[in-house]
């Protein structure tokens, strides 16, 4: 197998096609996400968010058009990408059962890595991300802002080559979505990831994207917006005009 050149793009899209029973999920979708980047999918609800996660994810081969994560297909080597992707979902979904420790082990266990590592890198993570001393409560135990931590120290002990996050900070009060993001952003940057974040947020599209697409429904691409580092107040104000005019079904091309 070949690994991926640097500048290639790490996920990308070429004239994707879903059709489900009935309906015409994504037309004619393409685009890359490079390796490093981090990059934030918006749009309006029905837009495709999902099915475009899903298909990176390999939970689906596309109708027509080419998938590829790493050179490879998801859908048809799903076992290929257990430890190269790791998903951080709205809900936490954690085992209510298992303490935050055992729910950290579990997600390296599902990836195939060696269990006598499981301990020192759930204990590394579960610190890493302000949950040192709090290794062994149960998710009642712990607050919604404690309990994605967990979920995000499970998804980076994996050591995945690739992070996909679903609204995964859209159920928190914004001050622990504000901390748990640029956490998050730090601990991408730091590990050299590849984040994909889909939300329903522009604004937290704009904090958390050095680049964000933009679908319109019926899921084509209907922007691409960069967002410079340090952009100042008035910039982003005109970037997030610029989504929303992108994400409007009426809205001009
Ligand atoms: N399994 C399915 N069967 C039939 N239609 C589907 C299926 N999954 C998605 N769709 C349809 O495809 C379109 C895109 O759905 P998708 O869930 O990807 O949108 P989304 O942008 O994630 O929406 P939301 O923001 O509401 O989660 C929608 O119109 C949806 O009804």
């Amino acid at each position: 197998m070949t690994e991926t050149a640097p500048h290639e793009p790490v996920i990308e899209f070429t004239n994707v096609q879903k059709v489900f029973p009935g309906h015409h999920a994504l037309r004619d979708l393409s685009f890359g996400i490079g390796r490093g980047e981090l990059v934030s999918v918006v749009g309006v609800t029905g837009c495709g968010k999902s099915t475009t996660f899903n298909l990176i994810l390999g939970l689906f081969p596309p109708t027509e058009g080419s998938v590829r994560v790493e050179g490879h297909d998801p859908h048809a080597e799903f076992d290929w990408f257990r430890r190269r992707m790791a998903v951080v979902f709205q809900d936490a979904r954690l085992l209510p059962w298992r303490t935050a420790l055992q729910n950290v082990r579990t997600g390296m266990k599902f990836a195939g890595i060696p269990k006598q590592e499981w301990d020192g890198r759930a204990r590394d993570w579960l610190s890493r991300l302000g949950l040192a001393g709090r290794e062994d409560a149960y998710p009642h135990q712990l607050s919604g802002g404690q309990r994605q931590r967990v979920s995000l120290a499970r998804a980076f002990a994996v050591d995945p080559e690739i992070i996909l996050c679903d609204e995964s900070f859209s159920a928190l009060d914004e001050i622990t979505a504000r901390t748990l993001r640029k956490e998050f952003v730090e601990l991408v940057r730091a590990g050299g990831k590849t984040g994909v974040v889909i939300t329903h947020s522009l604004d937290e599209a704009l904090t958390l994207g050095e680049r964000i697409l933009v679908l319109r429904p019926p899921g084509h691409l209907a922007d691409e917006v960069r967002v410079p580092a340090g952009s100042d107040p008035e910039v982003l104000a005109e970037l997030r005009e610029r989504l929303i005019t992108a994400m409007n079904p009426e809205g001009a091309e």
